[in-house]
């Protein structure tokens, strides 16, 4: 007897190792930087409802989840392949100990049948393995297929519903958000479709036939080996609670650290500027420490879960040890009986550590495909197509009676009853002071927010008729700051037409923006990478760029927000001839400061609160010398206006 004991012993420990991993592997995933929410998740928003993604919401929901499996219905094949696998690799793990249950009697039997015996288990064992390791490849290999292609259509659903918010969506939300949804939540939806739903089914699959076959073994047996299963299973319901709401404070420090993180670091030459470097350090600092305070109570708790779900399984062994042990010290079970019996007590004992955790990472991807649905399916108030397409822009341009408000700020009127006409053909030159709404008109005239009251009207047409993708194809906009993306000059440049326009065409515009010279300089010409947002070249250059991009787009209207200010005089003179050109015929609408585009303007409208308070020709209103054009020139533009 104790000479068989002897044997199971090691064979325990072998065992109770192997079990081990698989427990601590299901731990949970802390390093998402996201708030812990969640909300009926495929009610649609109303449409123009602008997604406030930092609001955190109240409860899961059971949709929510059955949405989350529904992402993978695409993958039906694969996940049914997954599946297949999934059944075959569990039956193999289940019948294993079987199969060393026999081995172990085997030695009892006469030296020839123990060898005979020893032979059959072994080719038995053999092949369950052999299948089992096929299974396994099976199931790995389609869900982790099935996961990643969960996970790009996901993105690209996500990044086509970002795509088409309304630009006051992104006045509400900060890019490091949206990016976290991108890639943080996609991963733990992902994951979790994959990971913790298939470790959840081989577990659920585990345990219920652990139980059947230790029930097969023994029912008195069973019972010792299940004595401690109701105080894990309240344990565990504990823990999960407890880690739910650390969860969610973790996620919120992470994600407040982040965003300091991308702030400072996106604005790393003001940081500098200031030398302030050791300031953010700190600040930056106490920002993880936050996070740290709360990872360590997290951990503790972990430790002491898994510390007393592995000491209390260790003497539910125990416990079946030494009852089994007088069971086959008294005949009624075998040596190999009481193994097997051990084998399967340890499995399940590890699959009921692993459901525990399920219920966690279940949470998690809810939180996260909350996020996710809500922003596929918000739709903004403003479509990206759909209306009219006129044959034809004469040119004219009427704001009538325009009241607006940024969405962000309802209670501040930026426009109110704001009347201004501006004829085919002619230039208008619109002056103000700081704040007063010069460059409000643009984001208006391109259609990126809706007018509260009033209408805006092209050639008659109230824009919110119009086609917004074919309005802003017939608008022209050169700001203060142009903003390049981080490819290179000719693809920059290529931006305002299209992939086919030719390379001579990229080159013409470049001419006439006077940017080709500087571009050929360059070590690379036009293949120069510009990095982010151009940061590779000058204000004057990157302006430059951003004009010959307009000249190739070739609008009917162009707004131009001073964009002569950061060329030289000579760059200027030459800009200002090929935009002469590129104006000639055309309505322009100049967001002025210089005194010299001004007076090139047939009309300068003068913006005061919020309203057109003159306008006429420069000489006009410089005939009333107490007027706001005056005070303008004379005081506050007097500096700039040379
Ligand atoms: N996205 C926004 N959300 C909320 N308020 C905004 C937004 N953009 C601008 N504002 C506010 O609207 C007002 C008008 O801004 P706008 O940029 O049109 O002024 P401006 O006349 O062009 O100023 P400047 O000459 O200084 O460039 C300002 O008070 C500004 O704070």
């Amino acid at each position: 007897m104790i000479r068989q004991l002897g044997r199971i012993d090691p064979l325990f420990n072998v065992l109770n190792k192997a079990a081990r991993p698989r427990v601590l592997t299901t731990r949970l995933h802390f390093n998402q930087t996201k708030r812990f929410a969640s909300t009926t998740a495929n009610q649609e928003k109303p449409e123009g409802e602008n997604v406030d993604i930092k609001k955190p919401k109240e409860k899961v929901t059971f949709s929510t989840l059955k949405r989350i499996i529904m992402l993978s219905r695409p993958e039906l094949k694969l996940m049914m392949i997954g599946l297949v696998g999934l059944f075959i690799s569990t039956a193999s793990t289940l019948l294993t100990p079987i199969g060393v249950g026999q081995l172990v009697d085997s030695l009892n039997l006469p030296p020839e049948e123990s060898m005979q015996a020893l032979k059959q288990t072994a080719i038995y064992l053999a092949g369950v393995f052999v299948v089992g390791g096929v299974a396994v490849i099976a199931r790995v290999s389609a869900v982790q297929i099935a996961g990643m292609r969960v996970a790009r259509r996901t993105r690209q659903q996500l990044f086509n519903s970002l795509v088409r918010q309304d630009t006051a969506f992104f006045d509400q939300n900060k890019t490091g958000e949206l990016i976290n949804r991108l890639s943080n939540d996609v991963t733990v939806v992902s994951d979790t479709l994959t990971s913790a739903i298939v470790s959840g089914t081989r577990s659920l699959l585990e345990a219920i036939g652990g139980v059947c076959f230790l029930m097969f073994l023994s029912s008195k047996l069973t019972v010792t080996a299940l004595s401690v299963f109701p105080a894990l299973g309240v344990g565990a319901v504990l823990y999960g609670r407890y880690v739910r709401k650390l969860y969610k404070q973790h996620v919120d420090s992470l994600a407040a650290s982040n965003a300091f993180a991308q702030e400072k670091i996106s604005s790393m030459r003001i940081v500098r500027q200031f030398a302030k470097e050791e300031q953010e350090m700190t600040g930056y600092g106490k920002k993880i420490q936050d996070n740290y305070e709360i990872g360590v109570k997290v951990g503790i708790m972990r430790a002491a879960f898994y510390s007393g779900v592995f000491t209390a399984t260790n003497f539910a062994v125990l416990a079946v040890l030494y009852t089994g042990g007088m069971y086959v010290a008294a005949g009624a079970i075998t040596v190999g009986n009481l193994t097997s019996f051990l084998m399967y007590s340890i499995y399940v004992g590890a699959s009921f550590t692993n459901l525990s955790t399920i219920y966690g990472d279940l949470m998690k991807a809810a939180g996260s495909s909350e996020r996710i649905f809500e922003l596929i399916d918000s739709k903004p108030s403003i479509p990206l197509t759909g209306g009219i397409k006129l044959d034809n822009i004469i040119g004219r341009i009427e704001f009538n009676n325009v009241d607006f408000a940024y969405p962000t700020r309802k209670e501040v009127l930026i426009l109110n009853n704001f009347n201004l006409v501006v004829e085919p053909g002619t230039v208008v030159a619109v002056v103000g002071g700081s704040g007063t709404g010069k460059s409000t008109l643009i984001s208006l005239i391109d259609r990126f927010y809706d007018i509260d009251g009033g209408s805006i009207t092209i050639d008659g047409h109230d824009i919110k008729t119009l086609d917004p993708t074919w309005l802003r194809d017939k608008i022209g906009v050169v700001s203060q700051e142009p903003s390049l993306f981080d490819q290179t000059i000719m693809d920059n440049i290529r931006y305002g037409s299209g992939v086919d326009c030719t390379e001579e065409e990229v080159i013409q515009a470049s001419r006439k923006a006077n940017a080709h010279q500087f571009i050929v300089d360059l070590p690379d010409g036009y293949q120069t990478l510009v990095g982010e947002r151009g940061i590779t070249l000058s204000g004057g250059q990157k302006q430059r760029v951003a004009i010959a991009r307009t000249i190739l787009k070739d609008p009917k209207l162009l707004i131009l927000d001073e964009a002569t200010s950061s060329l030289d005089a000579n760059s200027e003179h030459l800009v200002q001839e090929a935009l002469d050109v590129l104006m000639k015929d055309k309505t322009v609408i100049v967001i002025a400061h210089r005194l010299s585009t001004i007076k090139r303007a047939d009309v300068v409208a003068v913006m005061h609160e919020g309203k057109i308070a003159e306008i006429g020709s420069h000489e006009t209103l410089r005939k009333n010398e107490n007027g706001l054009y005056s005070k303008l020139v004379n005081r506050q533009l007097m500096d700039v206006l040379k």
